[in-house]
């Protein structure tokens, strides 16, 4: 796959601890992710993916440990500060997390309300635009997320983290949900946007079919750190028992194969 990141750091995460009480899910997370490239956050279920992308988006506060994005200190920011570098980033929770009292696009201008004071045509116009973007026809734009399958509702919540043009996307499991078809076309969705909008993109998934269709590095956490990062050809060959199964197990195989891999 074509690496179109550079060398220049967006994310940067340094010996990261996070505990829950007595449960220590983080104990020295290194993480480095540059401009341009697609990374995906593999790992068993609770080991600490979640939590790793909102320590980075300041919905977690560590114990310890660094985080940089953009260069800047997120840990020690003042409130201004914060809210200047959320602008420049979009989120997609894993549960799409659209507000189900407000349409489509009153979904995607909340975050236009929130930072900028437009006049409601142009807000339109955002939305519209916005909407054409993933790939969704105008009419979901006056429609309630209740009134849209699961795949354009996925599309819708990506809609709205793109509403502020950031440069950085967070996706947590954009594809759970989805048939074959369906997430397969939502990743070259993903794929296709990095290439247009010149994102960054930071995806936790379990679908082995997204790891090998559009990142181009994994990084896997397991015994509370990043145990390896790299192309999947890389973690083909790393010697550890939840990296060979997951790789190497019939659904890594399958995917392998799907993607003419092996
Ligand atoms: N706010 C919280 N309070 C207490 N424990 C938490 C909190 N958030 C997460 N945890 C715990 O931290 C651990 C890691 O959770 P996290 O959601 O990051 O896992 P994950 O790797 O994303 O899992 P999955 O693949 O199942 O979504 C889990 O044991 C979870 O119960």
């Amino acid at each position: 796959m074509k690496h179109a990141s550079t060398s220049e750091t967006i994310i940067s995460v340094k010996g990261l601890k996070n505990s829950f009480g007595e449960q220590v899910v983080h104990d020295g997370v290194d993480l480095e992710v540059k401009r341009g490239e697609i990374i995906g956050v593999v790992g068993g279920s609770g080991t600490g993916k979640s939590v790793l992308m909102r320590s980075i988006i300041g919905l977690q506060t560590p114990i310890a440990g660094e985080i940089s994005v953009f260069g800047e200190n997120a840990l020690e920011q003042t409130l201004e500060e914060a809210t200047e570098m959320r602008r420049q980033w979009g989120v997609l929770f894993q549960s799409g997390a659209l507000f189900s009292g407000l349409t489509v696009a009153e979904n995607i201008q909340v975050p236009l309300r929130e930072f900028y004071d437009l006049d409601d045509a142009l807000m339109d116009e955002i939305a519209a635009f916005k909407i054409a973007l993933v790939g969704l026809g105008p009419e979901a734009g006056p429609k309630y997320p209740s009134e849209l399958s699961g795949g354009m509702r996925k599309r819708a919540g990506l809609a709205r983290s793109l509403a502020l043009d950031p440069q950085l996307l967070f996706l947590d499991e954009p594809t759970a949900g989805l048939d074959p078809i369906g997430a397969a076309n939502f990743d070259e969705l993903i794929k296709s946007l990095r290439e247009s909008l010149g994102l960054t993109v930071f995806i936790i998934t379990h679908d082995l079919d997204t790891l090998y269709a559009i990142c181009d590095r994994v990084a896997v956490l397991a015994d509370k750190h990043v145990l390896t990062v790299g192309t999947i050809p890389e973690l083909l060959e790393f010697d550890h028992p939840w990296v060979q199964e997951y790789f190497r197990g019939p659904r890594g195989r399958a995917a392998a194969a799907a993607e003419g891999h092996d």
